[in-house]
């Protein structure tokens, strides 16, 4: 990879950024990797979307005029008629009429993915109500022989001690984050375990694992990210949490349409958990337990519309707000989680999580492999050594973190 990546070091700018608030991330940079999402990764998705549904001439034409609108125009509001019409212009009508490169990164591309599913009828009253445009990605993914792996493998963990193999789950569902397939967009297929390109910035996991003593009556809030190859692991994590008595109960939250690709909605935990049941050997047996949990409250999917806005999570509604300040841990799962959970900004990578994290109302982890700009909490020497090594380490997903605020 060779784009530019932004490089801020010394004291004056973790000063600026630290206490000033550092700029926001746009697409509007050269060689950057936001405008590289923008101007290639959106046309080429709507590409994909369109070659995977026999689409009527409607749906045609509204995606030619979205890639036109994307490749050579300015922002266009949605119509008055959408049902969201109102909240979008809330949600910053200022852009509308203006370049897309010119909005903030993080509301570019939440908004191009409300205007794909407006022009494959996703919203609409007609036949295509409803059609999830990724599904067949997602499915092929929960059918392909990485997914079948990866349940094979989980017969020889069962046997390991209980430490191993809860180190081991956390890590499967932090490195599944590595497997989104808006990422496999642009960067191709990320390469599976290479052990010398994979490498955590920061491993807060021991502060994790404090926070959830075997045996304490906790509910653990887990915000889901991709589905497939996220999902699985995700859910296998949190049987293990569940049948070690980490939690009593966990709320996992998911987007309530279609998001970012490959991001989970309940019929893709649905989906997830026919695949695991449908498993032989231990894989089958995870499945079953999952699904009775479902059924006595001890695993509960809810969903929210605030994930889907393109908004940070430090402008979270009080309802949501109060469910992450009810759970023992909440876990939130993948780079755009990130993004908006430290705010969508050229942040020294330095400054500490721990600030970052000051409005967040309850113990928060995040688990995310590295897919965009965003980075706080390295320590310095960690950055001098990522730097020096002249990799795109910031976006390429070859590294990852696990950090915790109790
Ligand atoms: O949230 P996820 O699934 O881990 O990643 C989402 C992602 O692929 O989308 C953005 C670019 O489109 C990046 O922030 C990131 O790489």
């Amino acid at each position: 990879m060779t784009e530019k990546t932004p490089r801020a070091s010394g004291e004056e700018a973790v000063r600026d950024a630290g206490t000033v608030g550092a700029p926001v991330v746009l697409s509007n940079e050269p060689g950057s990797f936001a405008r590289g999402v923008l101007a290639q990764r959106h046309p080429a998705l709507i590409r994909q979307v369109r070659d995977a549904f026999p689409y009527g001439r409607r749906q045609h034409e509204a995606l030619d005029v979205l890639l036109d609108e994307i490749t050579n125009g300015v922002v266009q509001p949605l119509a008055p008629a959408d049902h969201d019409h109102e909240r979008w212009a809330a949600w910053r009508r200022e852009h509308f009429g203006h370049s897309w490169y010119d909005a903030p990164f993080l509301w570019a591309e939440s908004y191009f993915y409300r205007r794909l599913l407006g022009a494959v009828g996703y919203f609409g009253t007609g036949p295509w109500q409803g059609v999830d445009p990724f599904a067949p990605f997602k499915q092929a993914e929960l059918r392909g022989d990485a997914v079948e792996g990866e349940l094979r493998a989980l017969d020889a963990l069962a046997s390991a001690p209980a430490d191993e193999r809860a180190t081991a789950l956390l890590h499967a569902s932090l490195w599944g984050n590595r497997a989104d397939l808006g990422f496999r967009v642009s960067a191709g297929e990320p390469a599976v375990d290479d052990a010398a390109a994979s490498a955590l910035v920061a491993d807060d996991s021991a502060t994790l694992w404090q926070l959830l003593p075997a045996g304490a009556s906790a509910t653990i809030a887990v915000v889901a990210d991709n589905a497939g190859r996220e999902l699985i692991p995700d859910l296998v994590l949190i049987d293990h949490l569940l049948e070690h008595g980490h939690a009593k109960r966990v709320v996992l939250h998911v987007k309530p349409y279609p998001y970012y690709v490959s991001d989970a909605m309940t019929a893709d935990v649905v989906d997830c958990l026919r695949r695991l049941t449908e498993a032989p050997g231990e894989a089958g047996r995870i499945g079953g337990r999952l699904w009775k949990a479902m059924a006595a409250g001890s695993l509960e999917v809810r969903t929210h519309p605030f994930f889907c806005a393109p908004l940070p999570y430090e402008q979270m509604p009080e309802d949501l707000r109060k469910e992450f300040a009810d759970a023992a841990l909440t876990i939130l799962k993948g780079d755009l989680n990130y993004r908006r959970l430290v705010g969508d900004r050229l942040w020294h990578p330095t400054v500490p999580f721990a600030e970052r994290m000051a409005y967040f109302p309850g113990a928060v982890a995040a688990l995310r492999t590295l897919k965009s700009d965003v980075i706080v909490g390295l320590e310095q020497g960690t950055l001098d050594a990522l730097e020096r090594s002249g990799a795109a380490w910031r976006t390429s997903g070859t590294h990852a973190l696990i950090q915790v605020r109790p």
